[in-house]
């Protein structure tokens, strides 16, 4: 008992260490309230998900999570240990996928990855190469953003999320354009990387959250 109590112990201390705090968290355009009384805490380690209609305001609060957004009421803080970090240094913790970034058209595969990882390395010292194997899309490694299909394009840009050695995961629609064997490859992927990490996802499908363990639905959040 007592040992189990000291296991948990140190689980808890070894994956509290970054964490995402809101206070009465609100967003709203013009007059219309998008969300509000966000009272939560997000915990690296944890998996959450955002569900709710077209519309119901996912994606702007994935946004103001992550500090690209502005909110208009209450407070969001990043906690790395005791420690808040300034809203400018958030996106240094995140990768994002989502259907509104786009990746640079005119780079080429290998030149894209060359520039990403001067802003954002890669994990465990992973070479541009084993990147595009990762992807599996050795085939491309020459050809230019603007070529790829919409199912390539999203490989990469979960490949960037998956590798990139940064401790918060938002995905945003993750397997928008991905056909069976290549949402059975983020399936996969998105458990094994997202281990001792903070994982955000916004979707409506549930085959691409049903291992999360915490669900929002927007809707709740409109009072
Ligand atoms: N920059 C903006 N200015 C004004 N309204 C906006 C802006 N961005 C989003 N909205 C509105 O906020 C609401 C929430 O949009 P959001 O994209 O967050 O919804 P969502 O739940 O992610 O939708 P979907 O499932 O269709 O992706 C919508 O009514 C949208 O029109």
């Amino acid at each position: 008992m007592f040992k189990a109590f000291i296991i948990n112990h140190f689980y808890l201390i070894s994956t509290d260490k970054l964490h995402i705090i809101t206070q009465n968290l609100g967003k709203k355009f013009r007059n219309e309230w998008i969300f509000r009384n966000v009272n939560l805490t997000f915990h690296a380690g944890n998996s959450y998900t955002f569900t709710g209609a077209n519309g119901s305001g996912k994606s702007t609060l994935l946004q103001v999570l992550s500090g690209f957004m502005p909110h208009s009421e209450g407070t969001v803080s990043f906690q790395d240990g005791d420690k808040t970090l300034e809203v400018d240094s958030f996106y240094q913790h995140i990768s994002i996928t989502a259907p509104y970034l786009e990746l640079i058209e005119d780079f080429t595969l290998s030149e894209l990855l060359a520039f990403h990882i001067k802003f954002k390395p890669l994990r465990d010292g992973l070479t541009i190469s084993q990147f595009i194997d990762f992807i599996e899309l050795p085939q491309a490694k020459n050809k230019e953003i603007k070529y790829f299909s919409s199912g390539m394009k999203q490989r990469v840009k979960l490949g960037l999320s998956f590798l990139s050695d940064c401790e918060i995961l938002m995905l945003d629609e993750p397997t928008s354009n991905l056909d069976n064997n290549a949402s059975n490859w983020y399936l996969k992927n998105v458990q094994e990387y997202s281990k001792q990490r903070l994982l955000f996802i916004c979707s409506n499908q549930p085959s691409e959250y049903e291992f999360c363990s915490d669900i929002y639905n927007i809707h709740d959040f409109k009072g």
